[in-house]
């Protein structure tokens, strides 16, 4: 598969990247590897295209993100298969993910239409003064592996919506789903060079857009090492720019949390994708009277889930990503109990990239998995003596985006929250992420937000007009 510039698939003659299925290893296409000339040429469509697509009228630029929202509807299943080959990801994850990331499209369709201005009382009556919001310009985005689709349209859909033209890097990993995604939309009218994808050497890609002063805007999903580099490379050329990184949730459960609802809402946090999202509960501290109830009933629920092939219907947990990602776990795990952890279910390494879902208990801070981002099927349990113990060992920690709360207290749910130092917080709730609401961190998890009104702030400029009559 070529990868899409101005609307037309090019690549061809460049160097390949296998794309690999981790479930069975297999290659199951091939993509260019792009680097400097290919992210110029992208960086040129989307300039060139910029001036006609940000002077639609933003309902004209509705209706096309509504077209391009029925076509990814129309071609639900094969984008879902084609996330599972390339992903791994169970293939209702993987559909569940196509509706999620197509929910962007809809809301921005709707939102970009309400864009509005203000007009400000002038200090003397010969003068109006309006404000007015304008496209940023061309947007470069790079994107992760685990989320293909989501990554991107949570990205590409307030910045079309607004106005802006995009350059688009997928991960090497899981560039198929960017490369379908980008056909659909020039076949819903998007005109050519609004929506560019290029594979390859990342690094290059990446430095070239940087430089480059035609890219307005760099928005980066990914890990917070890579986050800070970009940053760093941003401000050469004063860019906006949005980070959405790493995380590290903790999950607080109450002695009088209602211990049902909190084990299945963390079981679904934690092991979504296998354990390979941003959001994922990376901590489990329960109070200490209820830790044999609350490490049973997750012992149970987590030995209910089943490990294999994405494709299958019935699989809960496919493969992990690569090498790497089984290295890390297994790492976490063995670390863990080397300092007196206690295996309470799983903890086996499977065949090829498949990995049992593992819980571990009598869990410490000085642990690895209680300071590093997982990324995987562990959760950790620690007990906690008091609330203010809880919330002080849940915000040690450099990162800041989600974070759980388990508790039937109202008040206290509110109270807490408020002390949780994350970007989000899910009450008696595992499952925070929707398209209307602002998603992102605080500390080293991020700058700026995507979803909601707020996502939508970060592909427009402020321009302050002052008229005198
Ligand atoms: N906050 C969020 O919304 C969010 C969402 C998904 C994933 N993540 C984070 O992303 C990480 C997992 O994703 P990943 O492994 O793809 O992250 P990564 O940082 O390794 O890669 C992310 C993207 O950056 C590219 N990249 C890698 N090195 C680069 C470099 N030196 N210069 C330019 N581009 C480079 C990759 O090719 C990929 O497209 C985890 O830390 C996870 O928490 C965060
Ligand atoms: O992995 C990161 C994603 O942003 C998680 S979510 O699908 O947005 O919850």
């Amino acid at each position: 598969m070529n990868f899409f510039i101005n609307g037309k698939w090019s690549g061809s003659g460049l160097e390949t990247i296998d794309v690999t299925n981790p479930a069975t290893g297999d290659v199951i296409d091939t993509v260019p590897r792009g680097s400097t000339n290919e992210a110029n040429e992208a960086a040129t469509a989307a300039h060139k295209a910029l001036q006609s697509w940000s002077g639609l009228a933003a309902a004209e630029r509705s209706n096309k993100l509504e077209k391009w929202f029925n076509l990814i509807n129309e071609n639900h299943e094969e984008l879902a298969q084609t996330m599972t080959k390339e992903q791994g990801k169970s293939i209702h994850e993987a559909r569940g993910e196509i509706t999620y990331a197509n929910s962007f499209i809809k809301w921005y369709a709707e939102e970009g239409k309400r864009v509005y201005g203000e007009t400000i009382p002038a200090s003397t009556p010969d003068k109006r003064l309006f404000v007015t919001k304008q496209p940023v310009g061309v947007v470069a985005a790079i994107t992760p592996w685990n989320f293909p689709a989501a990554m991107i349209t949570r990205k590409v859909a307030p910045a079309l919506a607004v106005g802006c033209t995009t350059i688009i890097k997928p991960a090497t990993q899981t560039p198929l789903t960017a490369l379908k995604l980008a056909e659909l939309s020039v076949k819903a009218g998007i005109p050519e060079g609004v929506i560019n994808v290029v594979t390859g050497a990342s690094s290059e890609i990446s430095q070239a857009w940087q430089e480059d002063t035609r890219v307005r805007k760099l928005t980066f999903t990914g890990s917070t090492e890579v986050g800070k580099t970009l940053m760093s490379g941003a401000s050469e050329t004063v860019k906006k720019i949005s980070l959405e990184l790493g995380g590290h949730a903790p999950v607080v459960v109450l002695e009088d949390a209602d211990i049902d609802n909190a084990v299945q809402q963390a079981v679904g946090s934690k092991f979504r994708n296998g354990g390979q999202t941003c959001v994922c509960a990376n901590r489990i501290y329960v109070a200490e009277s209820i830790e044999e109830e609350f490490t049973n009933k997750l012992k149970k629920a987590v030995e209910e889930l089943k490990v294999g092939n994405g494709l299958d219907e019935d699989t809960d947990i496919g493969p992990m990503i690569d090498e790497d990602a089984v290295d890390k776990v297994i790492s976490h795990i063995e670390d863990a109990k080397s300092q007196g952890a206690k295996v309470v279910t799983g903890g086996a390494k499977k065949d090829g990239l498949f990995l049992t879902p593992t819980v571990v208990s009598g869990v410490t801070e000085d642990m690895a998995c209680m300071n590093e981002e997982t990324f995987g099927p562990l959760a950790p349990i620690s007990t906690f003596k008091t609330e203010e113990e809880a919330i002080h060992r849940a915000n040690n920690t450099i990162y800041g985006l989600a974070s759980y709360l388990f508790t039937r207290d109202v008040s206290k749910a509110i109270r807490l929250a408020e002390k949780l130092e994350y970007g989000i917080v899910g009450l008696n709730d595992g499952g925070p992420s929707t398209a209307q609401a602002p998603f992102g961190g605080w500390k080293q998890s991020g700058i700026g937000r995507e979803g909601g009104h707020h996502g939508i702030d970060e592909f427009l400029e402020t321009k302050y007009i002052s008229l005198k009559i």
